[in-house]
């Protein structure tokens, strides 16, 4: 499928809800599915890659239900089996699983097999199976790469340096260290996103103050909790920028996660000169949560600091086309890890920009962006929603039309997208492929 998009003659305006977030609702999935007893969980993500893990947690032998705008899990009874599990597009659901389970006593003597798309296959897995295997993990793979084979053994805890601040690689550690013999403890070298710390507590897993690191111990029974789920700020980014970019927009946005340790975006749209006043904040269960006015006022280039990167790592997409659509030039460097996301989103949003006309340069970890005139065109999304729903927000600042092909991907993270822009004001329709 195809979306069309025209530039809009009318400023944004309303109220809005973005969709539960992705990384914690893939954590819940996975501590629910081990947790004894149900939890009960409000605002789990509907899309592509949540419900992979889901699946993939029920394959295992936890029992999920929905009803009410609620999953209940009942989990804490992993079923031994010899199986393959579909992670599709999600990288987070292949590594966060690979951690989980190998080392799950229950299934030791069986093998696992982790599989995902064309996308998800050419990702790099070495990045969880070196310090996996340091705890003791079979894990076998193709160069690297999926699919893995997993043959649950016992583990024991490691001390590991990350190399790369990385959530899913941190997270695949702490999950296996939950079965490890003593401690594990993870160090990286900068912050990035730390859901996976916050839930542990809520599931009865105690941290360690590994300072500067952050770890578990071995053995620890976990139990069902109840949650809600906040709004995902990096689907949410998409409509902010949307409201930025058009002149006289004026959107609230609602339950919209605002955890410090991936609210990068917020600091890059502050430093364009983007104005977005915080309505209200709030801690809901475990993570901040607050009201945001999103305000159409423009924008200008910047020089994003490099630390800031991993704070934003999925919104460089969406940032790429702000700063499109920006006054003056963007610089980004530091930012290599984009090129093993979905797509290398580097070349892939540099090759787009200039498609639909942008003045852009692609450097080996970043790219240089100067802003102003965007005269549309026809771009691939390269099976990435990022991509898709980025360049279809710079559509609506555009002087033609921008054409999205294979757009349907939007539905690994945000299948409400459309829906959801069209309701704020902007004009987009799919249309059916040609063949
Ligand atoms: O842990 C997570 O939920 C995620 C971590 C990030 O990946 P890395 O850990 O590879 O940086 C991010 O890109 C991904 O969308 C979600
Ligand atoms: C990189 C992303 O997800 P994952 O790594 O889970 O595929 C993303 O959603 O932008």
């Amino acid at each position: 499928m195809r979306l069309r998009i025209q530039a809009t003659s009318k400023p944004l305006a309303g109220r809005y809800c973005p969709p539960g977030d992705k990384s914690i609702s893939h954590r819940v999935a996975i501590l629910g599915g081990l947790a004894r007893g149900t939890s009960v969980i409000e605002g789990f993500l509907e899309a592509a890659d949540t419900r992979a893990t889901l699946a993939a947690m029920a394959s295992l032998g936890a029992e999920v239900t929905e009803s009410e705008g609620r999953i209940r899990i009942t989990g804490g009874r992993l079923e031994a089996g010899n199986r393959t599990l579909d992670l599709g597009n999600s990288g987070t659901g292949m590594r966060l699983l690979a951690g989980m389970l190998s080392g799950r006593p229950e299934l030791i003597g069986h093998t696992l097999t982790l599989i995902g798309d064309e996308s998800l296959s050419a990702r790099p897995m070495d990045r969880i199976i070196r310090p996996l295997s340091e705890m003791g993990a079979r894990i076998g793979s193709r160069e690297g790469r999926a699919p893995l084979s997993i043959e649950p053994q016992a583990l024991h805890g490691i001390r590991y340096a990350m190399p790369v601040a990385s959530a899913q690689v941190k997270s695949a550690l702490l999950l296996a260290g939950l079965v490890a013999d003593g401690a594990t403890v993870v160090v990286e070298p900068g912050p990035s996103r730390d859901h996976t710390e916050r839930l542990l507590p809520a599931f009865g897993v105690d941290l360690l103050d590994g300072a500067p690191g952050v770890g578990v111990r071995g053995g620890a029974e976990l139990r069902a909790t109840e949650l809600r789920v906040p709004g995902d700020l990096s689907s949410a980014s998409f409509v902010m920028a949307a409201a930025l970019m058009v002149p006289g927009s004026r959107v609230e946005v609602d339950n919209v996660g605002l955890n410090p340790t991936r609210d990068g975006v917020l600091r890059i749209i502050d430093a364009m000169g983007g104005r977005v006043e915080r309505l209200s904040d709030e801690t809901v269960g475990l993570e901040p949560v607050g009201r945001l006015a999103v305000h159409g006022e423009g924008l200008r280039g910047l020089e994003i600091p490099p630390a800031w990167v991993p704070l934003a790592i999925d919104e460089f997409p969406i940032v790429m086309a702000m700063a499109a659509a920006a006054e003056g030039e963007t610089v980004i460097r530091g930012a290599r890890e984009l090129r093993v996301k979905e797509s290398d989103r580097l070349a892939v949003m540099c090759e787009a920009l200039a498609a639909v006309g942008v003045d852009v340069t692609e450097t080996p970890d970043g790219a240089v962006i100067r802003g102003g005139r965007v005269r549309g065109g026809r771009v691939d999304s390269h099976g990435d929603h990022r991509i898709a729903m980025s360049m279809a927000v710079l559509g609506l600042v555009s002087e033609g039309d921008i054409v999205v092909e294979r757009a349907q991907w939007i539905e690994t993270s945000y299948p409400g997208f459309v829906d959801d822009m069209v309701a704020l004001g902007a004009d987009m329709q799919w249309e059916a492929d040609d063949d």
